[in-house]
């Protein structure tokens, strides 16, 4: 696989939180999903990556060469968006994008113009006019107006609303796919990157327990259910399991299946089982 960004032996050292060592590969062409509860770290990493923070220990490699993150060619390839839109409040729409703009060689102004429309956003609007979710999608404009090549998102969607979040996708997948572009996204909505990323990294405080193709994954490990009071077979093959009044619901490895009741359900896992009874054991069910 052809990476556009690898990340060796990445450590951030909080007082209370430690990030690594990160050893992780972005493939180039693919949305990346990057899946982690509250403060498992996916900000302090993306942030990494970007050179916004940068790693107090190890290197990031872009294209194959290792990232100096004071060479302004870098900021023109990649681009961080977070949440949060980062805006003199009294700017209009025009204002902010001139501002923006002038600071990029190549800026696509009228693709932005093309997205504006799309987002129904007014130009003359000021920035504290613009309701939550439109400051999101302007936000998201402002960040790929001049068109980069790796794009990392910070739970970019959190707060809009649904068909907001479709439009945004959309708007994602049109993006990726005129070129090679690649998207790293964190998000807390597993099911709505689901359809969408070819490739997934699962945190866990601070680390970086599994990660890979998204279907090379769903292949490796089935879901199954058992009636609740079923003795559950010995085998390290299951990876975890929780019960309920309903049901016994677990993971087990593919190779291993048989080792089940012929009577178990077993079906495919989603990227909430992986996450669920992989990555976080069942314990948060
Ligand atoms: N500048 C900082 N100084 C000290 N601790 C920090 C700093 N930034 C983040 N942390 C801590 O690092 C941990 C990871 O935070 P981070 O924001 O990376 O998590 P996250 O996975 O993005 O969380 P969320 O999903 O809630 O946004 C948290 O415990 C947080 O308190």
């Amino acid at each position: 696989m052809n990476n556009i960004m690898e990340v060796h032996n990445g450590r951030t050292n909080y007082k209370e939180f430690q990030l690594g060592p990160i050893d992780i590969d972005i493939p180039k062409g693919m949305i990346t999903a990057l899946i982690g509860r509250n403060g498992a770290g996916k900000t302090t990493l993306l942030k990494g990556m970007s050179g916004i923070s940068p790693f107090q220990d190890g290197d990031v490699a872009y294209n194959g060469t290792k990232i100096d993150f004071l060479d302004p060619n870098i900021r023109t390839k990649m681009t961080y968006i977070s949440n949060d839109l980062q805006m003199y409040s009294d700017f209009t729409v025009k204002q902010a994008l001139n501002f923006i703009s002038s600071l990029h060689k190549n800026w696509d102004h009228s693709w932005v113009k093309d997205m504006l429309i799309m987002f129904q956003i007014q130009p003359h609007h000021q920035i504290h006019e613009l309701s939550k979710g439109m400051k999101m999608k302007f936000n998201l404009l402002l960040g790929l107006g001049h068109q980069p090549e790796l794009v990392l998102l910070d739970e970019p969607t959190d707060g809009l609303d649904s068909i907001s979040r479709q439009q945004f996708f959309d708007l994602l997948q049109g993006y990726i796919e005129k070129e090679q572009r690649s998207v790293v996204i964190s998000t807390h909505y597993t099911k709505e990157v689901e359809s969408i990323c070819d490739y997934v990294i699962f945190m866990k405080n601070g680390a970086t327990p599994l990660y890979g193709e998204v279907e090379t994954l769903k292949e490796s490990y089935k879901v199954f259910s058992l009636p609740p009071n079923e003795t559950i077979p010995k085998t390290t093959a299951i990876l975890s399991f929780v019960t309920s009044t309903v049901e016994t619901k677990g993971i087990i490895q593919s190779d291993a299946v048989t080792s089940l009741p012929d009577y178990a359900i077993v079906k495919k896992p989603t990227l909430d089982d992986l996450f669920l009874f992989v990555v976080e054991k069942g314990e948060i069910a």
